[in-house]
């Protein structure tokens, strides 16, 4: 019995699709169907896309401070649904609920709030010729874009692409991952009763289908795709047809740097721990890799694991939990799957590394233990691809180069954690470290004003700050002659 239908928003209106297909959404730590979310095609996106269009003109037209006045209405909106769209995120991703209140929602609504500041603040640029002539730069809006987001973070991730995009006059076609929809669906609610006008937020519920229609469709100018190096890369590769700006924030194997002299308070181990199993691990920015320098190994593998192991596995709306349930049976077969690969290269599971019973309403949910597994090279694949779960390795180096050198040894390059009290190390080895994003003594400390993404395999531009404007904007240069 699914007692939650979730429709498309297309030109103002919730409307179902157009073949009247559904798909089922579950709830991971029930494991069981709760929703049905439209599988949406080419038509739905179609129908968006057009909507869109005919909004863009006007939308483009409205002033930035009435474009920040609607988005600040859509964060009320949420803040003042907060416990729906906390326990809405939760039920949806498996994800602790204390997580979505104290993460997830908070940086959706500040998603919103930071670009609606930011546009009506954003400077302007202009180069003078001496007395010959004067160039002033204009920045203006791509017309309709498209913003397609993962299950991992839903409405945080969605937000962060939805929010620029609207800032700075662009009509929106967005489409959130069926595995996790309900959400979007409540933004797009909100979005009616915050009065943005029909067709500048189009919401398109479905997979691949309809990912790949707002891919392919000329109409759209751009992409701002979160989601697997897989799909990422067949995602540049399509949008080359039709010229399209992309920008791809992909998968991650995050190297944690922890040097002898760092300091091993409580606090930064836990924060370490948090590196590695927040969110079950299913974030891009996880620190999946441990690299320790060898004089403080043991000790370090030992009070780490002691963590691991007194973490609270469990329903999500216990607020003692901390890892939730993994977002799908399929995803939990893959990282079962990872560990089963871990063992047979030889590694040994110091903590975790079975899936976990939850007694009651969680019964048949799909949950993992937090698993810490050493004794594997940086060679082989537990070290090399990404898992996506509450998986990590710790490896021993020596001194700055091997670090180094084990740190950059994947295809991925998106953050990295480097822990040191010497700070001119600290800097000479981030600047060395193949990513976009590196962390000193810290970890997720995020500053929206900030360049966010990868290299390599990690993907492709910048998110964050006057990066995300100008991703969604075209720049003309005006020369008049004086
Ligand atoms: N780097 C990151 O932030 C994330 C990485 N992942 C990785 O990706 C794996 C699969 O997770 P998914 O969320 O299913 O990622 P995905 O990359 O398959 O899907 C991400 C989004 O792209 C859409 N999509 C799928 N195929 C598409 C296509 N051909 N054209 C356009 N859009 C398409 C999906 O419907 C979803 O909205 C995970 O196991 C994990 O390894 C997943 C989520 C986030
Ligand atoms: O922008 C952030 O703070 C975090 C982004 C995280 C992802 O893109 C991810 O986990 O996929």
């Amino acid at each position: 019995m699914t007692d939650l239908v979730l429709a498309n928003l297309i030109g103002g209106e919730l409307v179902a699709p157009i073949q009247s297909r559904y798909l089922d959404v579950y709830e991971p730590a029930a494991g069981r169907v709760y929703a049905r979310c439209p599988d949406s095609d080419a038509a739905d996106v179609a129908a968006a896309v057009s909507a869109a269009q005919a909004a863009a003109a006007a939308w483009a037209a409205t002033p930035a401070a009435e474009r920040a006045r609607l988005m600040n209405r859509l964060a009320d909106r949420i803040e003042a649904r907060l416990d729906d769209y906390v326990h809405a995120e939760s039920r949806d991703s498996g994800k602790p609920a204390a997580l979505a209140r104290a993460v997830d929602i908070p940086r959706a609504v500040a998603n919103l709030r930071f670009f609606a500041a930011a546009i009506t603040q954003w400077s302007s640029e202009a180069h003078a010729m001496e007395d010959r002539a004067i160039n002033y730069t204009l920045r203006q809006p791509l017309g309709v874009v498209g913003c397609i987001s993962p299950w991992n973070l839903p409405l945080y991730l969605f937000t962060w692409k939805i929010a620029p995009a609207l800032a700075t006059g662009n009509a929106v076609v967005a489409k959130p991952s069926e595995v996790t929809p309900v959400t979007a669906w409540m933004l797009a609610e909100d979005s009616v009763a915050a009065g943005f006008p029909p067709g500048v937020l189009n919401i398109v519920q479905g997979g691949a289908a309809a990912g790949q229609a707002i891919v392919d469709a000329p109409g759209v100018k751009a992409i701002s795709f979160t989601g697997s190096t897989r799909v990422g890369a067949g995602i540049a590769a399509r949008a080359a047809a039709t010229f399209k700006k992309t920008s791809l924030e992909l998968g991650g194997k995050n190297a944690s740097v922890v040097f002898a002299d760092f300091d091993a308070s409580d606090d930064n181990l836990d924060t370490l721990v948090r590196s590695a199993f927040s969110n079950q691990g299913q974030i891009c920015l996880c620190g999946s890799r441990i690299l320790v320098e060898r004089a403080i190994y043991d000790e370090f593998r030992d009070r780490f694991v002691a963590r691991a192991n007194a973490l609270v596995v469990g329903d999500p709306l216990d607020e003692k939990t901390n890892l939730g349930a993994v977002v799908s049976k399929a995803h939990h077969d893959k990282i079962m799957g990872c560990i089963a690969l871990a063992r047979e290269e030889g590694g040994n599971v110091l903590a975790g590394g079975d899936a976990v019973a939850v007694p009651g309403r969680c019964a048949d949910g799909w949950f993992v233990a937090p698993t810490v597994i050493d004794g594997l090279g940086p060679a082989c694949r537990t070290n090399q691809e990404e898992i996506f779960g509450p998986v990590v390795t710790l490896q021993p180096f020596d001194g700055d180069d091997e670090a180094i050198a084990l740190a950059n040894a994947t295809g991925y390059g998106l953050a990295a954690s480097v822990w040191t009290r010497d700070l001119i190390r600290a800097h000479t080895v981030a600047a060395r470290l193949e990513a976009g994003i590196v962390w000193v003594n810290c970890w997720m400390l995020r500053d929206l004003r900030t360049p966010f993404g990868g290299v390599k395999n990690s993907g492709v531009g910048r998110e964050g700050g006057v990066e995300a404007l100008r991703f969604f904007t075209d720049a003309k240069n005006v020369c008049v002659q004086l």
